[in-house]
């Protein structure tokens, strides 16, 4: 997941290959309430890891049901069985309503003294309607903030009042679906002597995942009868029985961005359509539909149980007209697809989405805006005309409101066939749903290397090039590649297998260097199966390094590792060569220096601190003889890019050369 204040997306061209989807929220979060409220213990398979199931854990914990997260997407749940849950308790949701709402009714039907409260986002959004419906039944809550919102105070303490089972629960459908939802999940607790009906008043929204509720309930042992969605009956003598094991199937809202790619970027030039994994045409899910409208855009779809596979068919897209009541979430997937439509797109019955993480049809509106388009907005319809000409594109930088959603329908903006970069801030939002979601576009996505950017930091031994490379590329979710890692490791296997450091043995040692089975991963540098990390930093590795690397078939054997490294969505590399041989076209080169005195204390320092003695003046005399060596030898010596920006930073921190670096990057993008 990138954490980075925000995350630029290169432009990109075409998307092929497959990714495999996280669990959906939606069923993660309805199977591990119903297994919560079940006897015995039930494996959840392929579970959602993100903050919205996270919260869910934790207050099933917080309640005393048995939590155990076995890893790789399993946990496993001991659920309570008809007993008490532990009270009272406080439960932080953060922002999941469908943590929230289902957890209020089960509690209010459970007894007990509870405190649900979530981040001030959660305290915007409505629950009043499930708590009046709640209230009629006669169970004690309270809004400790405004009536209608969270925070929310249950307290049947003296224990649960009588409940009135015997007239029909009303409940309005017409805000939001997960209401119906929470109250389908929590009655059958109650449906002991009689059927429990409830009766919905006004249109039901959102139908689609009511379906969910009533298949997941019924995997759990609950069967639900219902009259044309209006009038739901949970039969007497309702019991959750665990089934022991259940998979969660992907999420089909989130395969909504990459079915969107692969109608708009994959299947090209010939290529294979864009495989899509953990969701098909099978799905209980009902945005499984955007499939339907993605067709009616334009898109080639196959599918069978558990997969699609998605290529272009026409283009531009064809714009469309549609109720989007049966597709909400998916729905905002279709208003960036409508940028690179035929015409003017409108997506109507999207009332709900108001009262989403925000409200998204404004966010929607705005965020459109920036990139050029002409955008018109009603109380629950959007309209989105394409941009006319490539020129008209723009740059933006689009904020993402804490929206998942926002920030993953957005990331389509880059495939623009203006070769505009596209900024996402916040890019940690889709931590709700799809904490990975960057990593697996970047994955599936191409674009040509040259429009990937490289940072290029250049500069002599202990001037910090490693250092401040290392934390640009984290700010800036970049790859990092320590280049003169590369020559230490090619040294470190010259010396292991033998061969001596000498002009007379180039071939060998270029023969070595290009077959270097070199892996960098996670921080730690493996050559073969060694973990060579520690090795190679000793200043006699750094000296082998910097004669070795004075060899030119040695250095043009390891010309492809180091471009292996220019991948999405952009690279920070620090060397000696970066901008002047590697990247001579990099969009930011830095010469970064400091004065010998200055790096020889650097090092001692850095040597003391790692239990390495050394002495100063010793230090200083290798330091200088390698900065000679490096800068005097005729292949790619060590010498500042003719358009490379100096940075001495004798006198600077850390976070101050850092700072500078990441500030001359901002000042070149077009945001
Ligand atoms: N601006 C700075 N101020 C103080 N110490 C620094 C600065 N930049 C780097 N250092 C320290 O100097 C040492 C050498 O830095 P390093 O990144 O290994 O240099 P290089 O990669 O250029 O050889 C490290 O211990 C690092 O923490
Ligand atoms: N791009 C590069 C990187 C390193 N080298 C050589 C020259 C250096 O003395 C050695 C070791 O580089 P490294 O960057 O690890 O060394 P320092 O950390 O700066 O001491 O490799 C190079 O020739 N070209």
């Amino acid at each position: 997941m990138y954490s980075t204040a925000f995350l630029d997306l290169p432009p990109l061209r075409q998307a092929s290959g497959s990714v495999q989807l996280p669990g959906s929220k939606s069923i993660s979060n309805r199977v591990l309430l119903l297994a919560a409220l079940s006897e015995g213990t039930t494996e959840v398979h392929d579970l959602l890891a993100s903050d919205d199931t996270r919260v869910m854990l934790d207050a099933l914990r917080a309640l005393g049901c048995g939590v155990h997260e076995a890893g790789g997407g399993v946990a496993c749940i001991t659920g309570l069985g008809g007993r008490r849950p532990a009270s009272p308790a406080k439960l932080f949701l953060g922002n999941a309503g469908t943590a929230m709402r289902p957890l209020t009714a089960a509690l209010a039907l459970l007894g007990g003294e509870y405190e649900l409260s979530g981040i001030p986002r959660m305290h915007e959004r409505p629950i009043g309607d499930l708590v009046d419906a709640l209230r009629q039944l006669g169970c004690r809550i309270d809004c400790l903030g405004s009536e209608g919102y969270p925070p929310l105070r249950i307290d049947h303490e003296g224990g649960l009042p009588p409940l009135r089972l015997d007239a029909p629960i009303r409940v309005r459908g017409d805000v939001s679906s997960q209401f119906l939802t929470a109250l389908l999940l929590a009655l059958p607790l109650v449906a002991q002597e009689q059927d429990v009906v409830i009766e919905v008043v006004g249109a039901l929204i959102s139908r689609p995942y009511i379906h969910i509720t009533l298949e997941l309930l019924a995997r759990f042992g609950i069967a639900v009868r219902h009259d044309d969605w209006q009038r739901f009956v949970i039969p007497a003598g309702s019991q959750y029985r665990s089934p022991g094991q259940i998979h969660v199937e992907a999420d089909a809202s989130s395969a909504s961005y990459f079915i969107a790619a692969g109608a708009m970027a994959a299947g090209l030039d010939g290529q294979k359509p864009l495989k899509i994994l953990g969701v098909g045409l099978d799905s209980i899910q009902g945005d499984i539909r955007f499939v339907e409208a993605a067709q009616a855009m334009g898109a080639r779809v196959a599918g069978g149980p558990g997969w699609l596979e998605v290529g272009r068919g026409a283009w531009p897209l064809k714009a469309i007209d549609l109720d989007c009541n049966h597709i909400p979430d998916a729905a905002m997937t279709l208003a960036v697809m409508a940028l690179y439509a035929d015409g003017v797109t409108t997506l109507r019955n999207i009332a709900s989405w108001r009262v989403k993480e925000t409200d998204r049809i404004a966010a929607m509106a705005c965020e459109l805006r920036k990139l050029g388009a002409t955008v018109e907005e009603g109380p629950d319809w959007l309209s989105v005309a394409p941009l006319p000409r490539a020129a008209d594109w723009r740059a933006a930088s689009i904020h993402t409101y804490d929206d998942h959603r926002v920030a993953m329908c957005f990331s389509l903006a880059a495939f623009n066939p203006a070769g505009l970069p596209v900024r996402i801030e916040d890019p940690r939002c889709v931590g709700k749903t799809f904490p990975d979601y960057f990593e697996a576009l970047f994955a599936v996505a191409q674009t040509p290397p040259e429009r990937i950017p490289v940072i290029c930091i250049d500069g002599p031994t202990a001037s910090g090039k490693g250092t401040v490379a290392a934390q640009v590329a984290q700010q800036l979710g970049y790859h990092f590649l320590d280049s003169g890692a590369m020559y230490r490791t090619a040294a470190l296997a010259a010396m292991r297998a033998g061969i001596a450091i000498e002009a007379q043995h180039e071939p060998r040692l270029a023969e070595l260097a290009r077959h270097l089975p070199v892996r960098f991963e996670g921080g730690r540098i493996w050559l073969a199966g060694d973990d060579i990390t520690d090795a190679i930093r000793t200043e006699e590795a750094g000296m082998n390094a910097s004669r070795v690397s004075a060899l030119p078939a040695v250095r043009q054997a390891l010309v492809a590792l180091q471009l292996g490294f220019r991948r999405l969505p952009g690279l920070v590399a620090d060397g000696r060569d970066m901008g002047t041989v590697i990247f001579p076209a990099a969009p930011l080169k830095v010469f970064l220096t400091a004065s010998a005195a200055v790096r020889a204390e650097r090092r001692h320092k850095q040597l003391i601190s790692k239990g390495i003695s050394a002495t100063i003046s010793d230090l200083r005399a290798d330091l200088e003889a390698r900065d000679a060596r490096d800068a005097s030898r005729s292949a790619s010596p060590l010498k500042a890019a003719e358009d490379a920006l100096l940075l001495d930073n004798s006198l600077l921190t850390i976070d101050e050369a850092v700072a500078q670096v990441v500030a001359w990057w901002q000042a070149r993008q077009p945001f």
